[in-house]
């Protein structure tokens, strides 16, 4: 049988652009690793928190979004696990870890923004159940990190404390009550009812919270909390995480 694992997915192949030391190796960037639900912030608060601390970022749930992307391109219905696994056999994956300069490309397609559709919302939890993918994706993501040329990146995602790097030397679970998330992504997609955006989103992490859990925090995982803080207080809560975490490890 073929394998349907893409050629850059599968083990000892680097991604394109990026030379590959050994992981663990005394140059492999520090990981901030950061999980919690829809619209909490995982994004734009981890790109910002890595920007101030000159680090890269890596969006984990890029990777799954371009995936849904490729797969409806292909006419694919992405609960259909048989036939998410046909496409992913010809999906070829990039994406940037620079803050000031974020690209997703499938196919040498500029995806960045495709990727964001409700169409590609609305799909990406079925190419999301299939373990096969969860599994090569994430062997993906620890070796972009650890061949990036970097101090250090902050990843997130939903498994990203807990599957993908539960060695993280930081690891946060950031999460916000979920009537505050509905309301900060409604404000995010002013053209769409915000009834149907927040009932999107609840059933959204409650298909993703069936193959991951993302809303307790695993031993060792600190949760920042931003229901009443603002963006630049929930950067800031962040940051502190990084500071003392990274300050206890150091002896500071
Ligand atoms: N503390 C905050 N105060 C106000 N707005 C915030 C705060 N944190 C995040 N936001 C805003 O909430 C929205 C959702 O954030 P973001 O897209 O980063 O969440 P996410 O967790 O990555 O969501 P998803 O998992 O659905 O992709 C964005 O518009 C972001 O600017
Ligand atoms: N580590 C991850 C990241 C994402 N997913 C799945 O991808 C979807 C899109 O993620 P966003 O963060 O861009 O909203 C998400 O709904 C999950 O289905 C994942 O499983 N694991």
């Amino acid at each position: 049988m073929t394998d349907p694992t893409p050629a850059l997915f599968r083990p000892g192949l680097a991604a394109p652009g990026f030379a590959a030391p050994a992981e663990g190796s005394a140059s492999a960037p520090v990981i901030v690793a950061i999980d919690g639900p829809a619209g909490s912030g995982k994004s734009s608060v981890s790109k910002a928190t890595a920007a101030r601390l000159g680090y890269g970022f890596l969006d984990t749930g890029a990777a799954y979004r371009a995936l849904a992307w490729h797969a409806l391109e292909h006419g694919v219905d992405t609960s259909d696990s048989t036939a998410v696994l046909e496409v992913f056999g010809d999906f070829d994956y990039a994406i940037s870890l620079d803050t000031t300069d974020r690209w997703v490309r499938v196919g040498g397609v500029d995806v960045t923004t495709a990727i964001r559709e409700p169409r590609v919302t609305d799909a990406v939890s079925g190419v999301a159940r299939v373990g096969a993918v969860r599994q090569a994706v994430n062997q993906l993501f620890r070796r972009l990190v650890a061949s990036a040329a970097l101090r250090g990146v902050v990843v997130e995602g939903r498994d990203i404390t807990t599957v993908v790097f539960p060695d993280a030397p930081v690891r946060i679970l950031l999460t916000a009550a979920p009537e505050v998330r509905a309301a900060r992504r409604s404000a995010e997609l002013t053209d769409q009812d915000a009834a149907k955006v927040a009932a999107a989103l609840h059933k959204r992490d409650a298909a993703d919270s069936t193959v991951v859990d993302f809303l307790t925090a695993a031993e060792g995982v600190e949760v920042v909390d931003s229901t009443h803080l603002d963006f630049e207080q929930t950067v800031d809560a962040v940051l502190n995480v990084v500071d003392s975490t990274m300050g206890a490890r150091d002896g500071r």
